[in-house]
């Protein structure tokens, strides 16, 4: 037992010493094509989605995919900190769901800007006090974030990129149990995502909404015998307070996706997405004619989400996900009869799929 022991261990200690060697080796290189890229932009979301599409592609195991992919992540976060160090600002304060995200897409190696509200991540990016944002758009039990499309469609920012987050939620709280709660403060969405919950276990708890699910906790603790908070055990750790109930989201499967956005147009990767927004006339058959263009040239809607035009009322812009990238040939023959079409189009951005 022993020797077999010493036996591993001092090869894990030989492959640690390749492992070294070779991430020094590519963090030179990476550097080398810093000074080749010079002024240009350092973070190119193409490329590193396909380092990981071919990094999962190749992987022969037993570490899962999802490993693979968070490894990665984090080695180019690094090798890339060494061409420039990325400042990205989310919805904060620190420790939430959007500070998961960034982590998610941008590894550890950036420096996080938490803003008071998601009008603040666009104002921090557009001013140049950030290069990206990441910000929610929807949730798979609640929908869509619809400050987030608003802001979209106002912005000279582009989509570069989206992050998956799986989201799962603790009630919190300092409180003896259950029974002693009479108020839990959460974010509304988190709050929407966890309502049979709630009616189940605490249905004569009073439901308050707070500016953000960190906000809730400190609100808690203020009456901490009596009130409790929803939120992901990550700000639960933060703040030190006890989990009463973990999971409560009311679909185990709940999921939020954020948008990257900054001032970058992202080339093509292979596996493209591209958002866009646009108007119909207001005359009967409109909103057919404008999705026609995308059935004529074979391209895939994956999301169409309206919202009010705030122009006049009863009046509705569309935000389209459709597959493939806008250099596409058949994406930009089925965007430019669209154009022709629709009353008005403006394209979000086209960025690499993720799951
Ligand atoms: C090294 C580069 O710069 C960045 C770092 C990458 C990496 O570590 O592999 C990949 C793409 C860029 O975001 C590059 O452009 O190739």
């Amino acid at each position: 037992m022993g020797e077999e022991l010493k036996e591993y261990r001092g090869q894990i200690d030989r492959i640690d010493d390749d492992l070294l060697r070779l991430l020094n080796q590519r963090a030179a290189l990476a550097r080398k094509i810093g000074h080749v890229k010079g002024e240009s932009t350092v973070l190119r979301p193409e490329r590193e989605a396909q380092i990981l599409q071919r990094m999962v592609r190749n992987n022969p195991g037993p570490l899962p995919d999802q490993s693979i992919t968070q490894l990665f992540v984090e080695i180019m976060s690094h090798c890339r900190a060494l061409e420039t160090q990325l400042c990205v600002a989310y919805l904060g304060p620190s420790g939430t769901f959007s500070q998961e995200a960034v982590e998610k897409r941008f590894g550890h190696a950036v420096l996080g800007k938490p803003c008071n509200s998601i009008d603040d991540v666009f104002h921090t990016v557009e001013s140049g006090k950030a290069n990206y944002g990441v910000v929610p758009v929807e949730n798979s039990t609640e929908g869509a974030i619809g400050r987030t499309l608003d802001l979209l469609l106002q912005s000279h920012l582009k989509v570069c990129g989206e992050v998956m987050l799986p989201v799962h939620q603790c009630l919190i709280s300092r409180a003896a149990g259950l029974s002693a709660i009479k108020r839990v403060f959460s974010h509304a969405q988190s709050l929407g995502q966890c309502q049979s919950w709630l009616n189940t276990h605490l249905p004569a708890a009073e439901r308050i909404a707070a500016g953000s699910n960190t906000q809730a906790i400190l609100l808690s603790l203020e009456k901490h015998a009596d009130s409790a908070a929803i939120a992901g055990v990550m700000a639960a750790a933060n703040y030190d307070v006890p989990v009463l109930a973990e999971n409560i989201e009311d679909d185990p499967r709940n999921t939020t996706r954020f948008l990257v956005i900054g001032d970058q147009e992202v080339a093509p990767s292979g596996k493209d997405k591209t958002s866009l927004v646009m108007s119909a006339p207001n005359r009967s058959g409109a909103v057919y004619d404008l999705l026609a263009p995308l059935a004529r040239h074979d391209v895939s809607m994956t999301r169409l989400e309206s919202r009010p035009a705030r122009s006049g009322i009863w009046e509705y812009v569309f935000f389209l996900d459709i597959e493939g990238h806008q250099l596409e040939p058949k994406v930009a023959l089925a965007l430019d009869e669209l154009r022709q079409a629709a009353a008005f189009v403006k394209t979000l951005g086209s960025y690499p799929v993720t799951t």
